[in-house]
């Protein structure tokens, strides 16, 4: 079995006394790709903010998260980048797109032109076409789909081994929606993993080997998706398998990730 990339113990957040996450556990291995799926206010993104040591002022968060020995063992901000749900609030207003993808670039070591280069590059694998005119625009020059695009960009110019990628494609059309689905399978190739949060079943379905599902800050239920889409346990799950086959997107499991769960085992609904 590999060694975990990312393991959650007893992750539990809170505001003010009030339990929005219970205590959560859960870990992924190097190279899997899974699915965060759960209706709306169930604490995916509070969950999603915490691994990536962003979480809002007033939230207090238990528990442990830790990072794998791949990429450096241990736990705290830069092992996981996080694609926020809100792009214009992950982007400074104030500095031109290609000099904010460069930081981290030259962080890493790229010279000037080579940050350049590569900022270009991965804002075309974010779906941007031209991408050398976005360079030195600023995000009020942006749209809504092209923000999400360079917040996508930024994200995998962290280069952290573990992304979270919260709804990285609602604001995109169909055919970006693709091709931003390719560059995270991509991306997820050579070891790193992907947490995909989405109401997007169709889209978790082609990208992920295994989904974790929440309900009121709980895992409800969790396993290989491909059993998940096959037999849903937990009652928010059959709705969900249910509504997306009402809409006739195909439901195909990925199985192709690196490090994918065995498929034997059956998707567990979880006791709240
Ligand atoms: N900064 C905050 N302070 C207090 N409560 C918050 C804060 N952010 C979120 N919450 C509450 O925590 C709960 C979980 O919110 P969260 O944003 O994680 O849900 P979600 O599953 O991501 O929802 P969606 O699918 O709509 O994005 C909700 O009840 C929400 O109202």
């Amino acid at each position: 079995m590999p060694a975990p990339a990312l393991s959650v113990t007893d992750l539990a957040l809170s505001s003010g006394g009030r339990q929005l996450v219970h205590p959560l556990t859960f870990s992924m291995v190097a190279g899997e790709r899974v699915a965060l799926l759960g209706a709306s206010g169930s604490g995916k993104s509070l969950t999603a903010a915490a691994l990536a040591g962003q979480l809002p002022e007033g939230i207090s968060a238990g528990g442990t998260i830790t990072f794998g020995a791949g990429f450096g063992a241990g736990s705290g901000k830069g092992q996981a980048a996080l694609i926020r749900q809100d792009p214009a609030t992950a982007l400074n207003p104030l500095v031109p797109i290609g000099r904010q993808l460069a930081i981290p670039l030259r962080s890493a070591g790229y010279s000037r032109a080579d940050a350049q280069a590569e900022a270009a590059r991965l804002l075309a694998r974010a779906g941007i076409g031209e991408p050398a005119k976005f360079l030195p625009r600023y995000t009020g020059q942006l749209s809504g789909g092209q923000l999400q695009r360079a917040c996508i960009a930024l994200a995998l110019a962290c280069g952290a081994p573990v992304l979270v990628a919260d709804e990285p494609t609602t604001a995109l059309d169909a055919v970006t929606q693709n091709t931003v689905l390719e560059t995270l399978r991509m991306w997820s190739t050579g070891g790193r993993s992907l947490l995909f949060i989405t109401h997007d079943l169709a889209a978790a379905a082609s990208l992920c080997t295994r989904a974790l599902v929440m309900e009121a800050g709980r895992i409800v239920e969790q396993g290989p998706m491909a059993d998940l889409l096959r037999n849903p346990r937990h009652p928010y799950t059959v709705r969900l398998v249910q509504a997306a086959s009402r809409s006739g997107e195909p439901l195909a499991a990925d199985s192709s990730a690196e490090g994918a769960a065995p498929r034997s085992a059956t998707a567990t609904a979880v006791a709240a």
